[in-house]
Order: C-alpha cells, then structure tokens, then sequence
C-alpha cells in the first residue's frame, strides 16, 4: 500500500524558475490494481513516481511505503525499502548494457538476497518466458531492440516479487505492437499487485487502468476509479488487414496467382521476371519503393478485417506470482563480495576498448614516476651514520685549545664518567695483509674510535667472541666497512667484514692484538682493554695525525721540546722485557726518565734534560741496554700520559648518562660538543641545502603523476555516470558501486601500473648498486611498500573521488543528469 500525505516537492526552491512539482497531494493506494497517473508533459508525473519509488526526496509531507515512512530516513534504508517492495519500470529501460539479458534480471533478485543459484535460474527463466525474452537470454543488453530491453526492463521489476510495481511510460519509446504487448503483461501484474503507470496515452489508460488519477502542474485535478472501457482502438501500424482496403484485383491463371491491394488509389505500374528460382520486380513509376514483406520484416499482412482489442485479447498474457514467491525474509543485500569485486574488475578492464586500452599506458607511466620520485627522496633523505658518524655515539668531546693536567686530573676524577682520553678518541691500527703473495707486504689501516670494550655484551656482537685479555680486540663493521670499499682489501681476500676476524693489527711499540670480535652497533669503535688507551693514542697515528711523524716528546706550547730529531717518549713497561737495566733504575717516578746507555755522555744520571713534558724538565734515573739499537726515552705511564694530554687539543669522556653529563657541562659553561649530534645536525644542514633542488624536482614529477592519474580516471568515469545512475536506479547499494569501481582500479593498478613499479624497482635497483648513483636513490623495502602504496591509495582514491561526487545525488538527480547526453 502506499500513502502519501500533503506531499509537496519543489524544483529551484527560491529562485526565478522555481516549479511546485508536486504540491500538496496526499493519496492512497490499495494492494492491487492498475492505477494510472495522466496528465500533459511537465505537470510532474516522473517527479510524482520517482518519490514515491524513492528516486527522490520530497520537500515536505509524508510517504509510506507498505506502512514504512521513506522520507527523512537515511539514503541506505531508502534504497533498503524502495528494494524490498517496488520494482521500477522505466521508460529508458535502464537496463545494464554490458550485462546479459539474464543478468540484468537476475541482479534484481541478488539485490534482495536470493543467492541459490536454481532459484535464480527458475525465477529469471519463468519472467523472461512471460515477457517473451527467454531466448535473448544471453544476449548482451545493447544489442537489442527498444521493445526487447523494455521487457528486460520489465523482467527484471517483477522477477523480485515486489508489493508495487511503478511504470514510467513504459511504452513510450514503443511501436504500437510492443505497446499492447508490454502493456498486457503490465495489466496481468497488476491482477496480484498495486502497478502505478503513468502515460500520457488517454486511451490505454482507459482501456487498462482500474484508476485513473489526472494532474496538472503538480496537483491532482480528479482521482476516479475506471469503469473500463470493454475494448480497445489501438491500431497497429505495422499491421496490415487486408480485407480492410477496398480495391483489390486478383489475377488467376493455372501458373499466376497474384493479389493486388491498393489503398492509395493510385496506379500500379509493375515488371515482374521470374528467372532461376528469383523474383525480380521493378516499379515504371518514379517515387514507388519496394519492400519485401517476409518473417524479418516488421510490416506484417493480416488476412482479415481490424478489430479492436477485447478484454479477452489482453488477458492472454497472464502471469503467476506464486512462481516468483520468496520463501523466508527477503533481506536487501550486497551483491558483490571481494572476490567478484577483483573478478568484475579485472574483465571489465579486459573488455576495454582499444582507446581506454591505450589509455592505460598512462598509468604505466605515472608509476614509474612514482616509484623513482620515492626512490630519488628517500635516496636523499637517507642519512646513513656512517656518512657523518666519527666517535663512539656515547662520546662526548670538552673544546680547549690545550687541556692542563689538572684539569684532566679533575675530569679522570669525576664519577660522572666512565672514563676519559685525551683528544678526539681516533686511532689507527695497521692490519698487514698476510694473505696473498701480492699483497703481502701491504697491510690495511683501521681507523677508528677507541672505546672500552667493557661497554660490549655478546649480543653486540655480530660475529667472534668477547675479548678474554688486553691482546685481543673487537672493532665494529663501520670500521671494515671502509677498509672493505678499499679495492687492494678486497685484491687482498678481505671482501667481507667476516674475513677479518682473527686477524692481526699492530700499533707501533705495541704488542700484537687480535681481533677477536666484530661488533655492529652503529659507531665506528675498536674496542680494546681500557688500561692500553693512553699507550695506543701515544703509539698510533690518530685519523688527524696522519702527517704528523709521530708522537714526539714535547711541549710546543712552551716552544722547547718538539723537533724531527726528538726521540719518541714510551712507556717503559712496554719496553722492560726487550730492554735492560744498564745502569740507575726504572723510571718508576713521574717525570723520571731511563735513556739508552749512548746518551750518558750527554745524560747524566741525576741530571735534568732538555725535553720537557707538562713544562717540566725530564729528570734522568737510568740507562738501559738494547739489542736493535732503539733510543726511546722511557718514562713511567703517568709521565706518557702527561705528555699526550698537553699534546692534544679537547678531552674526550665516555659519562654514565650522556644527557646529564651534557646539561652539568652546558651549566658550568665549559665548551662541550654532543659529536655524534652535532655532526649529524651539521650534515644534515649540509646535505638539506644540496638536496632541496632534488627534492623539489622529484615533488613536481610526484604532482604530474597524480594529476595524470586524475585525468584520466576522470576522463574515464565521465563516460560511466550513466551506468552508475543505472545502478542506483535500479537500487544497487551504493557500496556496491563503490566495490564496482575499486575492483576496476585496482584491476588497472594492478595490469597497467604494477607493471611500471616493477619496471622502474628493478632499474633503480641496478643503478643504486653503482656507487655514483646509490647516495641519490634508495631502493629498501620501505621504499617500494610505500611506493606501492602511493600507486593504489592515489589511483583508488583520485578513481572514487568523481564516484563519490556523483553517488551522493539522488538516482532521480542523477538520472536527470544522464538523461541529458
Ligand atoms: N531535476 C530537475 N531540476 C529542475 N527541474 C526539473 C527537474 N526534473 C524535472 N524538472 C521539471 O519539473 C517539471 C515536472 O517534470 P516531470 O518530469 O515530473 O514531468 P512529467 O509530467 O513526467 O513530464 P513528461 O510527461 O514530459 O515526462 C518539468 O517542468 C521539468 O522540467
């Protein structure tokens, strides 16, 4: 039943052209019955059926639907109501014209929950046997004819068993044969249901209607139940009843049977040649055409008087609801799920003309746009440490031109600290490359941070073992890294960063070490025994004293001391068991030194020399005996120590808690540098400035891409509003039509788009192993998943986007839209 009360609806409210469309109508309609909606064009007959079929909305006013209110509710339980009880013919048919004729019909019936296969298949075959289209079955919408897709159109309002069936001059693209026809199966729905028509054909409406409601701009001017008028004047042009014409002329011979009928009156002036089975005939009168009247063609001879159609003539057509009847509760449903999504997408896309096809290339081209702008940004923006990293993360470095020893002292005192080093903590090991022939008398050098290897734990480690004594050591792959891209290290046999464990480093009057262990932690550290740091940096050339011969005795800040022919200060501990005592003692005391016995002439014992360290004279204790002729001045460690601290600029200290170390500097005002932080920050600042150009450059190709995107999923979609106004028309889910066009954009993104990524990651993936190029592209896993991302987010989104526009309009508005093309 439907019920509409003091419905109003206008079109332009509040404008010039404002039309009261519908204004104020309020009607009632029974269960059953064929009522018939007349009037002149333009008085609001569409607009009146698209409300109540809920196309559209009403301004004010109420419409119930089998008791159901359908204004003021959301568009979903709308399209929920409008599905589960109307069936909506129209006069455009709205069929889906790249769908069969069976599915056309069949759709309706998924769209409220029939998913049984043969129930589909009985329901859908039963309507198109009663409106004449069982053998067009799997004919493809848009290769039929205007009265056959009207049946389809037909077929698939009552397949679903609907309370209400609403017409919409549905023979008003018709001929006349198709109009009594199609009207005739309309007549037989409305024996079981309500059927609201609306023509502008007085005399079907008389003829069929059991109510005849007339309106006039936008008002209902008469309601009248028809007192049906018994039979109908509805000649058919393409009928042509022969004992209807009076001048007719027979000639009959025993070969010649030929009937002439003429209803013009004018003359007959014919040739007719019989030659090998043919019939050739020409017309001797200029302007007479020729047709063959045949099974094809739609002009059809009746051998019989017109008479006008009788209640019994339309009655042929009728048709069993039962048949069609639903057991269980009808639920308005989905009828795509994910897998007929891709399934629908992707054939769609392969049933693409050849000029969508070609279109497709663009998408090809946008991803490998967009694949080589992620890779050249991230290429940019990835900063790796070890392109600024140069001490232990954990360092922090004290700024002073030259540290005094008590100063030092303090600091070495401090519990803030692990422990402290002077200077900027780099040292260089050498590492001899024993291995081959070639390179035998090669060796590599290994810089890097000094650190205490008590800061390590196994699962430091990458490969090896802890230290078990001050010979062995662990140094981390940041520092084989950069001996490994030294080609003579690879010549050598030391590809790997693997390849260097257990192999031998030395530093200079140092005992061997070992490396035990390979660290990966980020820093590039070598890692040894605590009490050998004032000894190493003494003994090894640091990164920065690569030109500097050496560690020499002196103090150049006192100007005395440092010369080419100062003799190196050492530790007399490294040298106790490979020298001995000649005379005096050990310098066990601070300032003491023991120098070889060649000297006495010009060292005496108990005197002071020259060479000072921390502005104090060295005081002789000793002489000592050496086989290989050394001349070191051997000192006790303190007195090494001394000397390397006024040696170096700035103190390096490994504190417990680098933050709070930080802030107690900072608050002191002692010029101290966070190195790892701050040389990352200055990098970056570097880097940024010689990126921007990249960065901007790669932006501008990302933009042309999704721009290019845009275009032509719009220019694609312009030529799909229909078939989405198709959709909503006939109550697909707006979800539904989403899931539509998702499936087809991924389906493109997938055949057109995929191909590119994939095409642009394998080349990008072979330049970035060139050196030259790897610092400008990145090709990681993050990369391509964002990448990828990028691809479908944009194509999905810039694809939805001219669907969601035109899905929030009513069916009615969207329709109107379409209608216009
Ligand atoms: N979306 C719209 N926006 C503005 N005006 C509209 C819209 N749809 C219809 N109209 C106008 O509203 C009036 C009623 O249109 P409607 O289609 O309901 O009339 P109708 O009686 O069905 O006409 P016809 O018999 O010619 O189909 C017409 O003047 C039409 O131009």
């Amino acid at each position: 039943m439907v019920r509409l009360e003091h419905v109003n609806k206008y079109f332009n409210r509040r404008k010039k052209n404002e039309i009261h469309v519908i204004n104020d109508t309020t009607l009632q309609m029974e269960n059953k019955g064929l009522v018939a909606l007349l009037g002149p064009s333009g008085c609001g007959k569409t607009t009146l059926l698209n409300v109540i079929g809920g196309l559209d909305k009403i301004g004010s006013g109420n419409i119930y639907i089998n008791g159901e209110k359908l204004n003021g509710r959301r568009a979903g339980k709308i399209d929920q109501i409008r599905n589960l009880n109307v069936g909506y013919i129209f006069q455009n048919y709205n069929l889906v014209d790249n769908m069969t004729v069976f599915d056309n019909v069949a759709i309706a019936l998924k769209m409220v929950g029939v998913k049984d296969k043969k129930e589909i298949e009985e329901k859908v075959n039963y309507v198109l046997d009663k409106v004449g289209m069982y053998r067009y079955r799997n004919r493809y919408a848009d290769m039929l004819s205007g009265g056959e897709r009207q049946r389809v159109g037909i077929a698939r309002a009552i397949v679903k068993n609907p309370a209400i069936v609403i017409a919409d001059e549905p023979t008003g693209n018709l001929d006349s044969k198709n109009t009594l026809e199609v009207m005739n199966i309309i007549k037989s729905i409305s024996e079981e249901k309500l059927v609201i028509l609306v023509t502008h054909e007085e005399q079907l409406a008389d003829f069929y209607a059991s109510r005849i409601i007339r309106i006039r701009d936008g008002k209902v001017i008469s309601d009248e139940i028809n007192e049906h008028a018994d039979n109908l004047d509805y000649r058919i042009e393409n009928k042509i009843y022969l004992k209807d014409i009076r001048d007719h002329k027979r000639l009959k011979t025993d070969h010649y049977n030929v009937d002439f009928y003429n209803e013009s009156g004018g003359d007959l002036d014919l040739d007719i040649v019989i030659r090998n089975g043919n019939i050739y005939i020409r017309t001797n009168k200029p302007g007479d055409r020729i047709e063959i009247v045949n099974e094809d063609s739609s002009i059809e001879f009746v051998d019989d008087h017109y008479r006008k159609l009788s209640r019994e003539d339309s009655a042929e057509n009728s048709f069993d609801p039962q048949k069609l009847a639903t057991l269980g509760v009808r639920k308005y449903h989905s009828i795509l799920n994910p897998w007929t999504t891709i399934k629908r997408g992707f054939k769609t896309v392969f049933n693409y003309n050849i000029l969508k096809k070609i279109l497709l290339l663009g998408f090809l081209i946008s991803a490998i746009f967009i694949t080589y702008s992620i890779s050249n940004i991230f290429g940019v923006l990835n900063i790796t440490d070890d392109e600024f990293v140069q001490q232990d993360k954990s360092y922090l470095t004290i700024i002073g031109k030259k540290i005094d020893v008590d100063t030092y002292l303090k600091y070495e005192a401090d519990e803030n600290y692990e422990y402290i080093m002077p200077g900027d903590s780099s040292i260089r090991m050498s590492m001899p490359y024993g291995g081959y022939l070639q390179t035998s008398s090669a060796s590599a050098s290994l810089t890097g941070s000094l650190s205490d290897y008590k800061k390590l734990s196994v699962s430091d480690l990458e490969y090896g073992r802890m230290p078990e004594n001050a010979g062995e050591i662990v140094v981390d792959r940041m520092v084989l890294k950069s001996v490994i891209s030294d080609q003579e290290s690879k010549t050598a046999g030391f590809g790997t960063v693997e390849s260097f464990l257990d192999q031998k480093v030395t530093v200079p009057q140092m005992p061997e070490m070992k490396i035990v262990g390979i660290s990966n932690l980020g820093s590039p550290c070598i890692y040894t025994d605590q009490s050998l740091f004032i000894n190493l940096i003494s003994n090894a050339q640091s990164a920065d004293d690569i030109q500097d011969s050496g560690m020499a005795i002196g103090d150049s800040s006192e100007g005395s001391g440092e010369s080419s022919g100062s003799r190196t200060i050492l530790d007399y501990n490294l040298k106790a068991s490979s020298v001995s005592v000649a005379k005096g003692s050990w310098p066990t005391g601070d300032y003491e030194v023991m120098v070889n016995e060649k000297n006495k002439d010009d060292m005496a014992i108990g005197k002071t020399i020259d060479q000072k360290v921390n502005g104090k004279k060295l005081k002789v204790v000793g002489y000592y005996k050496d086989a290989s002729e050394s001349d070191f001045m051997l000192v006790n460690s303190n007195t090494v120590k001394y000397n390397v601290i006024r040696e170096k600029a700035n103190i390096t200290v490994c504190p417990k808690d680098k933050e709070a170390a930080l802030q107690q500097l900072n608050a002191e005002k002692i010029n101290v540098k966070d190195t790892y932080g701050q040389s990352e920050k200055e990098y970056k600042k570097e880097k940024w400035s010689s990126i921007f150009s990249t960065l901007i450059l790669a932006g501008v190709i990302l933009a042309i891409s999704f721009i290019e995107i845009f275009l032509i999923i719009r220019a694609s979609f312009l030529s799909r509003v229909k078939e989405v106004g198709v959709y909503r028309a006939i109550g697909v889910k707006k979800n539904d039509i989403y899931k539509m066009f998702i499936g087809e954009i991924l389906a493109i993104t997938t055949m057109a788009s995929l191909p590119g990524f994939a095409l642009m990651a394998y080349i990008l993936h072979r330049i970035s192993a060139i050196s030259y190029f790897s610092k400008m592209f990145l090709i990681n896993p993050t990369v391509l998943v964002l990448s990828l991302v990028l691809i479908y987010g944009f194509n999905l989104v810039f694809g939805l986007l001219p669907v969601f526009r035109t899905i929030r309009k009513t069916p009615a508005a969207i329709l109107s839209r379409t209608d216009v093309n």
